[in-house]
């Protein structure tokens, strides 16, 4: 499917968001800061990381803006709200919320690849309301009901 995409002054220069492999999932995403700043997140920080694109999804689909592993198990850098929701009608910047919960300060340049971007589909849902819904095996279970640690159900 084609999605259009528009580069932003700041994003100028930059690679677009590519697939890293044939069968990536996600589109990498690199910050568009300010040549030459050096952004540091310290331990227990947060910082919007700024794109350069922004993006037209059509209808019924959304754009997850998600973590990647290798700087969350290196550094503990990680999406805030991963994974963050990018609405079909959202023309702004896309913008990456990236957390540090490593030990160490973390330093973002211009250019570095800080989250991806995986499109999906979405459905959209009529809501209904009720008096009563089905019965299920289920029923209010959740949370564990079932067993953590295979020990067999509560
Ligand atoms: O990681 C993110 C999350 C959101 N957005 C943009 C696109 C999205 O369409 C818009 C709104 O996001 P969301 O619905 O998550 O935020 P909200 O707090 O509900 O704000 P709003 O009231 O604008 O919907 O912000 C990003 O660029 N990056
Ligand atoms: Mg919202």
């Amino acid at each position: 499917m084609k999605v259009f995409i528009r580069r932003l002054t700041n994003g100028e220069g930059l690679p677009a968001p590519d697939y890293k492999s044939a069968g990536a999932a996600g589109l990498d995403l690199y910050a568009a800061l300010p040549a030459g700043q050096k952004l540091i997140l310290e331990p227990g920080a947060r910082d919007l990381i700024p794109t350069g694109l922004q993006i037209a999804l059509p209808e019924g689909y959304e754009a997850q803006v998600r973590p990647r592993s290798g700087l969350a198990v290196e550094h503990g850098v990680t999406v805030l709200n991963a994974p963050g929701t990018i609405d079909s009608d959202y023309r702004g910047e896309v913008k990456a919320l990236l957390v540090n919960h490593g030990g160490q300060p973390f330093e973002i340049t211009r250019g570095m690849r800080v989250a991806q971007l995986v499109i999906a589909p979405v459905a959209r849902a009529k809501l209904v309301e009720v008096d009563e819904l089905d019965d299920t095996a289920r029923g209010a279970g959740g949370f564990g009901s079932t067993g953590l640690h295979g020990e067999g159900g509560k």
